[in-house]
Protein backbone atom coordinates (compact mmCIF):
# COMPACT_ATOMS: atom_id res chain seq x y z
CA UNK A 1 0.00 0.00 0.00
CA UNK A 2 1.21 3.54 -0.92
CA UNK A 3 0.85 5.21 2.27
CA UNK A 4 1.63 8.55 1.06
CA UNK A 5 -1.64 8.57 -1.55
CA UNK A 6 -3.78 8.00 1.92
CA UNK A 7 -2.38 10.18 4.26
CA UNK A 8 -3.57 13.22 2.93
CA UNK A 9 -7.16 11.57 3.01
CA UNK A 10 -6.52 10.46 6.96
CA UNK A 11 -5.21 14.21 8.09
CA UNK A 12 -8.68 15.42 6.42
CA UNK A 13 -10.26 12.88 8.77
CA UNK A 14 -8.98 13.88 11.51
CA UNK A 15 -9.40 17.45 11.23
CA UNK A 16 -13.23 16.67 10.50
CA UNK A 17 -12.94 15.12 13.66
CA UNK A 18 -11.20 17.38 15.62
CA UNK A 19 -13.37 20.33 14.44
CA UNK A 20 -16.56 18.15 15.99
CA UNK A 21 -14.32 17.85 19.07
CA UNK A 22 -13.86 21.74 19.73
CA UNK A 23 -17.23 22.31 18.85
CA UNK A 24 -18.27 20.04 21.97
CA UNK A 25 -15.36 21.37 23.86
CA UNK A 26 -16.80 25.05 23.80
CA UNK A 27 -19.58 24.17 24.97
CA UNK A 28 -21.75 22.84 28.18
CA UNK A 29 -21.08 19.24 27.73
CA UNK A 30 -22.25 16.54 30.03
CA UNK A 31 -19.78 14.17 31.89
CA UNK A 32 -20.76 10.33 32.03
CA UNK A 33 -18.79 7.47 32.91
CA UNK A 34 -18.20 4.24 31.55
CA UNK A 35 -18.12 0.64 32.82
CA UNK A 36 -14.88 1.07 33.79
CA UNK A 37 -15.28 4.27 35.36
CA UNK A 38 -13.45 6.49 32.63
CA UNK A 39 -15.52 9.58 31.68
CA UNK A 40 -16.98 10.17 28.23
CA UNK A 41 -18.35 12.70 26.63
CA UNK A 42 -20.30 13.13 23.41
CA UNK A 43 -17.19 14.65 21.94
CA UNK A 44 -15.41 10.60 21.94
CA UNK A 45 -18.99 9.89 20.01
CA UNK A 46 -18.68 12.57 17.87
CA UNK A 47 -14.90 11.89 17.15
CA UNK A 48 -15.70 7.99 17.11
CA UNK A 49 -18.82 8.38 13.97
CA UNK A 50 -16.89 10.95 12.03
CA UNK A 51 -13.56 9.34 11.98
CA UNK A 52 -15.20 5.83 10.83
CA UNK A 53 -17.46 7.12 7.95
CA UNK A 54 -14.40 9.21 7.18
CA UNK A 55 -12.03 5.68 6.71
CA UNK A 56 -14.75 3.89 5.02
CA UNK A 57 -14.74 6.35 2.35
CA UNK A 58 -10.68 6.03 2.16
CA UNK A 59 -11.21 2.10 2.37
CA UNK A 60 -13.73 -0.17 2.79
CA UNK A 61 -12.20 -3.17 3.12
CA UNK A 62 -9.92 -2.22 6.23
CA UNK A 63 -11.20 -2.98 9.53
CA UNK A 64 -11.63 -0.39 12.49
CA UNK A 65 -10.47 -0.95 15.72
CA UNK A 66 -12.04 2.08 18.15
CA UNK A 67 -11.78 2.47 22.03
CA UNK A 68 -15.36 3.98 21.50
CA UNK A 69 -16.25 0.80 19.23
CA UNK A 70 -18.16 -2.54 20.06
CA UNK A 71 -15.81 -5.25 21.07
CA UNK A 72 -14.57 -7.55 18.32
CA UNK A 73 -13.91 -10.77 19.45
CA UNK A 74 -10.11 -12.00 18.94
CA UNK A 75 -11.65 -15.34 16.78
CA UNK A 76 -12.09 -12.68 14.16
CA UNK A 77 -9.18 -9.93 14.94
CA UNK A 78 -6.77 -12.45 14.96
CA UNK A 79 -6.88 -12.68 10.58
CA UNK A 80 -6.19 -9.01 10.27
CA UNK A 81 -3.09 -8.08 8.83
CA UNK A 82 -3.99 -4.42 8.12
CA UNK A 83 -6.31 -2.68 10.32
CA UNK A 84 -6.69 1.30 11.72
CA UNK A 85 -6.60 1.35 15.26
CA UNK A 86 -8.05 4.76 16.58
CA UNK A 87 -8.62 6.44 20.26
CA UNK A 88 -11.63 9.06 19.10
CA UNK A 89 -10.25 11.53 22.08
CA UNK A 90 -7.07 10.24 23.93
CA UNK A 91 -6.68 12.14 27.06
CA UNK A 92 -10.43 12.77 28.01
CA UNK A 93 -10.19 13.44 31.93
CA UNK A 94 -8.06 16.32 30.41
CA UNK A 95 -10.87 17.27 27.99
CA UNK A 96 -13.36 17.05 31.13
CA UNK A 97 -10.92 19.29 33.60
CA UNK A 98 -10.68 21.91 30.69
CA UNK A 99 -6.83 21.53 30.28
CA UNK A 100 -6.54 21.16 26.15
CA UNK A 101 -4.00 18.53 26.48
CA UNK A 102 -6.04 15.95 24.53
CA UNK A 103 -6.25 14.60 21.47
CA UNK A 104 -7.36 12.83 18.50
CA UNK A 105 -5.71 9.63 17.14
CA UNK A 106 -5.50 7.67 13.52
CA UNK A 107 -3.37 4.99 13.15
CA UNK A 108 -3.04 2.24 10.27
CA UNK A 109 -1.49 -1.00 11.70
CA UNK A 110 0.11 -3.55 9.50
CA UNK A 111 1.38 -7.29 11.02
CA UNK A 112 1.71 -5.74 14.55
CA UNK A 113 3.13 -1.72 13.51
CA UNK A 114 1.86 1.47 13.56
CA UNK A 115 3.33 2.26 9.87
CA UNK A 116 0.54 5.52 9.70
CA UNK A 117 0.37 7.78 12.07
CA UNK A 118 -2.34 10.91 12.51
CA UNK A 119 -2.71 13.01 15.62
CA UNK A 120 -4.27 16.11 16.40
CA UNK A 121 -4.45 18.58 18.60
CA UNK A 122 -7.99 20.16 18.75
CA UNK A 123 -7.73 22.92 21.65
CA UNK A 124 -3.89 23.97 20.46
CA UNK A 125 -4.99 23.76 16.77
CA UNK A 126 -2.05 21.63 16.27
CA UNK A 127 -1.37 18.43 13.95
CA UNK A 128 1.35 15.59 13.89
CA UNK A 129 1.74 12.80 11.62
CA UNK A 130 3.89 9.97 10.65
CA UNK A 131 4.82 7.69 7.99
CA UNK A 132 7.24 4.70 7.79
CA UNK A 133 9.94 5.57 6.00
CA UNK A 134 8.52 8.79 5.14
CA UNK A 135 9.71 11.13 8.56
CA UNK A 136 7.20 13.08 10.74
CA UNK A 137 5.41 16.43 10.05
CA UNK A 138 3.62 19.25 12.58
CA UNK A 139 0.98 21.63 11.02
CA UNK A 140 1.48 24.44 13.65
CA UNK A 141 -1.64 26.68 14.51
CA UNK A 142 -1.23 28.91 11.30
CA UNK A 143 -1.10 26.05 9.02
CA UNK A 144 2.85 25.96 8.86
CA UNK A 145 3.96 22.67 7.77
CA UNK A 146 7.37 21.43 9.15
CA UNK A 147 9.35 18.37 9.41
CA UNK A 148 10.27 17.35 12.87
CA UNK A 149 13.03 15.12 14.46
CA UNK A 150 13.95 13.99 17.60
CA UNK A 151 17.24 15.26 19.09
CA UNK A 152 19.84 13.88 21.06
CA UNK A 153 19.36 14.80 25.10
CA UNK A 154 21.70 17.10 26.49
CA UNK A 155 22.88 15.82 30.07
CA UNK A 156 19.62 16.69 32.16
CA UNK A 157 16.97 14.74 30.22
CA UNK A 158 13.63 16.55 29.79
CA UNK A 159 11.19 13.99 31.38
CA UNK A 160 7.36 13.76 30.18
CA UNK A 161 4.90 11.53 32.34
CA UNK A 162 1.21 11.33 32.64
CA UNK A 163 -0.76 14.86 34.42
CA UNK A 164 -3.66 12.26 35.83
CA UNK A 165 -1.77 8.59 35.75
CA UNK A 166 1.41 9.22 37.25
CA UNK A 167 1.24 6.35 39.45
CA UNK A 168 4.43 5.30 41.53
CA UNK A 169 6.05 2.73 39.48
CA UNK A 170 6.61 5.30 36.73
CA UNK A 171 7.77 7.90 39.39
CA UNK A 172 10.33 5.77 40.89
CA UNK A 173 11.86 5.37 37.76
CA UNK A 174 12.02 9.16 37.14
CA UNK A 175 13.83 9.16 40.77
CA UNK A 176 16.21 6.77 39.45
CA UNK A 177 17.08 8.89 36.42
CA UNK A 178 19.73 11.30 37.72
CA UNK A 179 19.73 14.97 36.80
CA UNK A 180 16.71 15.63 34.85
CA UNK A 181 13.11 17.65 34.32
CA UNK A 182 10.05 17.01 34.51
CA UNK A 183 7.07 18.01 32.81
CA UNK A 184 3.48 16.43 32.98
CA UNK A 185 1.39 16.53 30.29
CA UNK A 186 -2.32 14.65 29.26
CA UNK A 187 -2.90 12.06 26.62
CA UNK A 188 -0.66 10.89 23.53
CA UNK A 189 0.85 14.20 23.54
CA UNK A 190 3.95 13.25 25.12
CA UNK A 191 4.95 11.02 22.38
CA UNK A 192 4.76 14.20 19.55
CA UNK A 193 6.52 16.72 22.02
CA UNK A 194 9.33 14.02 22.05
CA UNK A 195 9.03 13.68 18.68
CA UNK A 196 9.64 17.29 18.15
CA UNK A 197 12.52 17.51 20.09
CA UNK A 198 10.81 19.25 23.02
CA UNK A 199 11.37 16.10 25.44
CA UNK A 200 13.85 13.30 25.46
CA UNK A 201 11.88 10.68 27.76
CA UNK A 202 8.26 9.33 28.38
CA UNK A 203 8.34 6.45 30.62
CA UNK A 204 4.79 4.74 31.03
CA UNK A 205 5.28 2.15 33.98
CA UNK A 206 1.19 2.24 34.50
CA UNK A 207 -1.58 1.06 31.83
CA UNK A 208 -2.53 1.89 28.23
CA UNK A 209 -4.21 0.49 25.69
CA UNK A 210 -3.33 -0.06 22.23
CA UNK A 211 -5.50 2.76 20.97
CA UNK A 212 -3.74 5.02 23.42
CA UNK A 213 -0.09 4.54 21.74
CA UNK A 214 -0.59 3.22 18.20
CA UNK A 215 -1.04 6.61 15.97
CA UNK A 216 1.47 8.70 18.09
CA UNK A 217 4.05 5.84 17.93
CA UNK A 218 4.14 6.28 14.10
CA UNK A 219 4.65 9.62 14.94
CA UNK A 220 7.37 9.36 17.21
CA UNK A 221 9.42 6.40 15.27
CA UNK A 222 9.06 8.23 11.85
CA UNK A 223 10.57 11.30 13.42
CA UNK A 224 13.42 9.00 14.91
CA UNK A 225 12.87 7.98 18.17
CA UNK A 226 11.49 4.55 19.34
CA UNK A 227 9.19 2.78 22.17
CA UNK A 228 10.51 0.02 23.88
CA UNK A 229 9.36 -2.68 26.66
CA UNK A 230 11.07 -2.82 29.63
CA UNK A 231 13.37 -5.90 28.64
CA UNK A 232 13.78 -3.98 25.17
CA UNK A 233 11.41 -5.37 23.26
CA UNK A 234 9.32 -3.40 20.76
CA UNK A 235 5.72 -2.47 21.65
CA UNK A 236 3.22 -4.62 19.32
CA UNK A 237 -0.41 -3.89 18.24
CA UNK A 238 -3.12 -6.37 17.44
CA UNK A 239 -2.66 -8.52 20.41
CA UNK A 240 -5.48 -10.54 21.90
CA UNK A 241 -5.38 -8.37 25.14
CA UNK A 242 -5.08 -4.69 23.90
CA UNK A 243 -3.67 -3.16 27.04
CA UNK A 244 -0.12 -2.34 26.50
CA UNK A 245 2.94 -3.76 28.49
CA UNK A 246 4.89 -0.88 30.69
CA UNK A 247 7.13 1.05 28.27
CA UNK A 248 9.46 3.79 27.97
CA UNK A 249 9.36 6.19 24.65
CA UNK A 250 12.22 8.15 23.68
CA UNK A 251 14.08 10.16 21.10
CA UNK A 252 17.32 10.41 19.77
N1 LIG B 1 -6.27 1.81 34.67
C1 LIG B 1 -6.17 2.01 33.35
N2 LIG B 1 -6.37 0.99 32.48
C2 LIG B 1 -6.24 1.17 31.15
N3 LIG B 1 -5.94 2.36 30.59
C3 LIG B 1 -5.72 3.40 31.40
C4 LIG B 1 -5.84 3.30 32.81
N4 LIG B 1 -5.58 4.52 33.34
C5 LIG B 1 -5.33 5.34 32.28
N5 LIG B 1 -5.42 4.67 31.13
C6 LIG B 1 -5.25 5.19 29.78
O1 LIG B 1 -4.45 6.36 29.82
C7 LIG B 1 -5.03 7.32 28.92
C8 LIG B 1 -4.73 8.71 29.40
O2 LIG B 1 -3.34 8.90 29.38
P1 LIG B 1 -2.67 10.11 30.18
O3 LIG B 1 -2.86 9.83 31.64
O4 LIG B 1 -1.25 9.99 29.75
O5 LIG B 1 -3.35 11.35 29.73
C9 LIG B 1 -6.51 7.04 28.93
O6 LIG B 1 -7.00 7.35 27.64
P2 LIG B 1 -8.52 7.96 27.40
O7 LIG B 1 -8.52 9.34 27.90
O8 LIG B 1 -8.65 7.87 25.93
O9 LIG B 1 -9.43 7.01 28.13
C10 LIG B 1 -6.61 5.55 29.25
O10 LIG B 1 -6.85 4.79 28.09
MG1 LIG C 1 -6.96 7.06 25.20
Amino acid sequence: MHYSSILEDVIQVADKASERVLHIYQSDFKVNYKRDDSPITAADIASHDEIVKGLRGISRDIPILSEEGVDIPWEERKHWRRFWLIDPVDGTKEFTQRTGEFTVNIALIEDGEPVLGVVTVPALKQAYWGVKGQGAHRRDRTGRIQEIRVVKPKSARRVVASKNHLNSETRSFIDRLGDHELVQAGSSLKFCLIAEGRADLYPRLGPTSEWDTAAAHAVLTAAGGKIHTLDGKPLHYGKENLLNPHFVAEGG
